[in-house]
């Protein structure tokens, strides 16, 4: 079979001291700041991930389940490229669509239209592809009249479906989600549902994080349990899903 994703022995590491909050000026004052014993000894280092393995077929759909905290987003966001691992390797032979954090690539001085050619080449597609697919995304979103309007004008309803069009409507190979997103209002949400689960069940390549354990079981080919940073269980997915699904009952 044709592997398009293979993790290796990936770990994360957070320094829950400095990353969530991280200001270039908390970054001063700290610097100036005696460090207490604790701190020097690096202590508020927190893994994350813990070597982390698993490989994904060409057409797979492989689900995420786990705890609140247990490094599913943190797993998506490394295999996405949105966050470098501290250890391990990551292969992907393909274009990656994360639907993790979307309009994080939107310059917000910019117009629709321009935005929609900068989303797509930090998706890494060409600006003659971007082109064709161009009346698509735009029809999509259902923002034709908006389209020289700066997105910073926007609702953030419409900044979502200007991100979510841009990102399904270029036929990724391979789609990252955590939970199916619905955005912007009632009838977009509807259309954005179907259109992920037609590409879910459509051939591509997906990665899904759900709390849903009836999502997962009726959309994953196979499923990763993780649970504080490390896998529990991976494979076959009523087998996973069954055992995940005991633990927290006995729980
Ligand atoms: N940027 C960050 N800086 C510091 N800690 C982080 C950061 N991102 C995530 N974490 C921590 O890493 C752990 C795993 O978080 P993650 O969001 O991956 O969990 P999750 O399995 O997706 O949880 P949930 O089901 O609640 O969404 C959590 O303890 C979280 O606080």
């Amino acid at each position: 079979m044709d592997s398009m994703i293979k993790v290796e022995d990936v770990s994360m590491k957070f320094n829950l001291g400095i990353e969530k909050n991280f200001s270039l000026k908390l970054f001063f004052i700290n610097m100036f700041k005696p460090k207490k014993k604790d701190e020097k000894k690096g202590n508020k280092d927190f893994w994350a991930l813990k070597h982390v393995n698993f490989e994904v077929e060409r057409g797979e759909v492989v689900g995420f389940v786990g705890g609140n905290g247990a490094g599913k987003s943190t797993l998506l966001k490394v295999v996405s490229g949105v966050m470098k691992p501290t250890e391990g390797k990551i292969t992907v032979a393909g274009n990656i669509c994360p639907m993790i954090e979307l309009g994080a690539g939107f310059d917000m001085d910019l117009t629709a239209r321009e935005n929609i050619y900068l989303n797509g080449s930090i998706l890494g597609y060409s600006r003659e592809f971007i082109d064709q697919k161009f009346d698509e995304i735009v029809s999509f979103s259902e923002l034709q009249d908006f389209l020289e309007v700066p997105v910073r004008n926007f609702s953030s309803g419409m900044v979502a479906r200007l991100a979510f069009s841009i990102a399904t409507q270029v036929d990724p190979e391979i789609l990252i989600v955590d939970e199916i997103l619905s955005v912007g209002d009632l009838n977009f949400q509807q259309k954005s549902e179907a259109k992920m689960r037609s590409m879910i069940t459509g051939g591509t390549t997906v990665l899904y994080v759900s709390h849903s354990i009836d999502s997962i079981r009726s959309l994953c080919d196979k499923v990763v349990w993780l649970d504080h940073g490390k896998v529990v269980m991976s494979g076959n997915t009523e087998k996973v899903c069954q055992a995940y699904y005991d633990s927290q009952v006995s729980k």
